[in-house]
């Protein structure tokens, strides 16, 4: 079998932001896409989408990153866009412990509607928030380290959409991780004999859209050294 991927293409990647209400996936994404923040963002009705290249190890990709509501009353909005993921953030907020503890629901979610295999699928764990004060922190590094390891979920990575700490990294952390899938995939699939075509065109969307229109009332906004592990070892950016 062969990669028959032609050189230079841009590869479309549908990453899936999930976690909590208020844990700043939407934060995450602007500050990635076009580097603002924004201290009263709105609750996210449903979801949107916003786009941006990215080169990574010498590969070009456009990254159509997916912010979801993570308020439950939203469910039913999120769910159908799940399918066709590439790769899921699941974030929560280091300030915020149920947050984290959510985090095992939104996997699970995840994996129902995206119909995807656990054991071929990138996620990638995002501490948010890493800005705040050490005595507001409510979830230590060890404890992530554990839940990774017992739910095999290879990177974690704590962030701050706020003074744009690793926000960029954790998007290029999402990609080496599916590069390395895709990589396992293909040797599986040439040990199967199968070829696999990458030289379809992709119709790109342009710009931002709004799947469901942003509103709602304005929530509250909510140093350590942030942290951050792939496959057990350091990435470098
Ligand atoms: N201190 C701090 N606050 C943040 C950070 N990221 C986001 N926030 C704040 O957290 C609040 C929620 O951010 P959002 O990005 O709207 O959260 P969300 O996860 O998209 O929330 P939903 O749309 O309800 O799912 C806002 O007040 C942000 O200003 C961060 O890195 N540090």
């Amino acid at each position: 079998m062969t990669n028959m991927r032609p050189p230079n293409k841009t590869i479309l990647l549908k990453v899936v932001i999930l976690g909590d209400g208020g844990v700043g996936k939407s934060c995450l994404m602007n500050r990635f896409v076009s580097n603002r923040f924004d201290e009263n963002s709105f609750h996210t009705i449903g979801v949107e989408f916003m786009n941006r290249d990215i080169e990574v190890d010498g590969e070009k990709y456009t990254l159509q990153i997916w912010d979801t509501a993570g308020q439950e009353r939203f469910r039913a909005l999120r769910t159908p866009f799940y399918r066709g993921s590439d790769i899921c953030l699941l974030s929560y907020a280091v300030d915020d412990r149920d947050s984290f503890k959510g985090l095992i629901q939104w996997r699970e979610e995840f994996l129902k509607y995206a119909d995807v295999k656990v054991e071929h699928f990138p996620f990638i764990v995002v501490g948010n928030k890493c800005d705040v004060e050490s005595q507001q922190r409510k979830v230590s590094l060890e404890e992530v380290s554990s839940w990774c390891q017992e739910l095999h979920v290879s990177s974690f990575i704590e962030t701050s959409a706020k003074n744009a700490t690793n926000v960029h990294e954790a998007f290029v952390l999402a990609v080496r991780q599916w590069q390395r899938l895709e990589k396992s995939t293909e040797r599986e699939m040439h040990a199967h004999g199968e070829t696999i075509d990458l030289t379809k065109s992709v119709k790109l969307p342009s710009q931002k859209i709004s799947c469901c229109a942003a509103a709602g009332s304005a929530q509250n906004s909510r140093s350590n050294s942030p942290a951050m592990f792939s496959n057990n070892r350091h990435e470098n950016f």
